[in-house]
């Protein structure tokens, strides 16, 4: 992942490098300046002194240059990776994302983006860093090559001490990491489940101390870990740096000709290098938690397996003449308790103007049926046929635009999303007088004026925007649960025969018995398969209509 990152942004990368490069060789060419300076003759002085001025603003303007571009390639990858996972997740397979689950998700396009573009933007001090240790080694080498040779051993030895300790850092930052997903999950809880918290006292002081405080103590823990196994190896790295100086100066200079200019020229140096390679050592761990990040945001990728039928244009919606499911047959497995719910296989036909009542237990698959049929699962067995036509992964896309669903869970979206207009401004507004909601929301410029409503109004509100939509088939999943008895009977007696009068086929899942007789058709579902499909037993006189409220 951070290798494709790399080689998208390569120009400007190169760009940047390329100034940091400039910075980091004028910072020590700065130095042997500095080092001439102190040991040359008061008539170079003006010439050192336009020389030094000169490095001095090289190095300014290349570190400036360089620190904007290492900012823009920070902020690109950061957007690049949020656009990268939220189009996979677009795409993804609905199974495989509700596999994978919100809380992953969320990590990812918040936490582990962050960790990646960080370490883009902390790359031009990691080079300018590596730049000035490595001009002070050569300055080491060009004053005496007999030090640069200790130079070189003590760096191997630091070098191997770090990467030891960095294999096990990076085990610590992958646990901190894997933690982290579930912490998401908890913080979901903490605000979906802010009510139950505030009512059971018990339930909370587990919650905050067990589950949310566990999560975050681990990642504390993992990270803290992590971060210290660095920052001690960056300890022992700068204390080999003082080693090596204690050895050179005292040991390793003895009476060579010219040994004043050598102390001067070294004891600069080390100066000069102490800061940069202890900085060096402290920004190497960012990269390592870049490294775990992307791994998990692939890993993410991997699972978010791409939905072949997704494509990127809008396909028109199919002309609707027949729908057969064919022996078709959706598992769920179940990890915890290792054993598997099965639906199907499942054979049923359904022809346009059919109001369709899907009834049954809890649990018995009414909902998992209704993802099969509208394709947001694809069957592991059995056959979708469309107009005589089977259903196959390239023409799920467009299969799946016959359908306007409203499960239990649905999520109404700020803009209606589709085709704006002050037609459709006009058709929304005459729904939602239709749903007796005209005095609580408007439709204005393709959005709803508020969503703040109670659970049965936004309800009515997912109804308007499938009336919108205008398709061939309606599913819906106990809609009517919510609702009042008056607009339950608005619902069964005016607005379903509606629909069905207009060629619509409808499945309506549902649990109010008093209503099944109104269906052409009741299928019963019991364990996953179905028990009973045909006309409803018997019919049940209608009850008065009352206005709604
Ligand atoms: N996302 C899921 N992952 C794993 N198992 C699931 C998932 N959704 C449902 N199940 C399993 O499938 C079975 C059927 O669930 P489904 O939601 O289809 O039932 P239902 O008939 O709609 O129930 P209800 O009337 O309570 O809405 C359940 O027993 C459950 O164990």
């Amino acid at each position: 992942m951070l290798s494709v990152l790399i080689r998208q942004s390569r120009p400007l990368l190169a760009a940047a490098a390329l100034a940091s490069v400039v910075s980091g060789v004028c910072s020590v060419l700065l130095l042997a300046q500095i080092n001439e300076a102190l040991t040359a003759g008061a008539a170079a002085s003006v010439a050192l002194a336009w020389r030094f001025a000169a490095f001095a603003v090289s190095a300014m303007l290349a570190r400036m240059l360089s620190s904007v571009l290492f900012e823009r390639l920070g902020q690109r990858a950061h957007a690049e990776l949020r656009s990268f996972i939220s189009r996979r997740v677009i795409d993804a397979d609905f199974a495989r994302l509700e596999q994978v689950g919100g809380p992953r998700v969320q990590s990812a396009l918040s936490e582990h983006t962050s960790n990646v573009a960080d370490f883009f933007v902390s790359l031009p001090a990691m080079l300018v860093n590596a730049i000035i240790v490595s001009g002070c080694l050569v300055y080491m080498a060009w004053l005496s090559w007999q030090v640069f040779l200790a130079a070189a051993v003590v760096i191997g030895l630091g070098s191997l001490g770090y990467h030891l300790a960095h294999l096990r850092a990076i085990r610590h930052l992958n646990e901190a990491s894997k933690e982290q997903d579930r912490l998401f999950g908890h913080f979901r809880s903490l605000i979906e489940g802010a009510k139950e918290l505030r009512l059971h006292a018990g339930k909370r002081l587990r919650f905050a101390g067990g589950l949310l405080g566990a999560s975050i103590e681990t990642v504390r823990r993992e990270r803290t870990r992590g971060m210290s196994i660095f920052a001690v190896s960056a300890a022992w790295g700068n204390f080999l740096v003082y080693a090596f100086i204690g050895l050179v100066l005292f040991m390793l200079v003895g009476d060579v000709p010219d040994r004043m200019r050598i102390m001067t020229g070294f004891s600069l140096v080390f100066v000069f290098m102490v800061a940069p390679l202890e900085a060096l050592l402290l920004l190497l761990p960012r990269a390592s938690l870049a490294r775990v990040s992307a791994e998990r945001i692939e890993e993410i990728a991997q699972a978010l397996q791409h939905d072949t039928a997704a494509v990127a244009a809008t396909p028109q919606p199919p002309a609707f003449r027949s729908l057969s499911l064919e022996g078709v047959r959706h598992r769920y497995y179940h990890e915890g308790t290792d054993d598997l719910f099965t639906l199907g296989p499942i054979s049923l036909d359904f022809a346009p103007g059919q109001l369709n009542f899907l009834v049954g237990g809890n649990g018995s698959g009414k909902t998992t049926l209704a993802k099969l049929l509208v394709g947001l699962y694809r069957p592991e067995q059995g056959v979708v046929r469309l107009n005589g036509e089977a259903v196959d992964e390239a023409g799920r896309d467009r299969y799946r635009q016959c359908f306007s669903a409203i499960f239990s869970d649905f999520h109404l979206f700020e803009q209606l999303l589709d085709a704006p207009g002050t037609e459709r401004d006009a058709q929304g507004n005459a729904l939602l007088a239709k749903l007796n909601l005209q005095h609580k929301v408007q439709v204005r410029d393709g959005a709803f004026t508020t969503r703040a409503l109670s659970q049965g109004q936004r309800k009515r509100l997912a109804l308007v925007v499938a009336y919108l939509e205008d398709r061939p088939f309606l599913v819906f999943d106990e809609w009517a649960a919510d609702q009042d008895p008056v607009f339950k009977e608005v619902f069964y007696r005016e607005l379903l025969p509606e629909l069905k009068a207009l060629g619509k086929t409808v499945l309506v899942i549902s649990h109010d018995d008093r209503y099944f007789s109104l269906a052409d058709r009741v299928i019963r579902l019991e364990n996953g398969r179905i028990v009973e499909s045909g006309a409803p037993a018997a019919p049940v006189p209608a009850a008065g209509l009352v206005a709604a409220s």
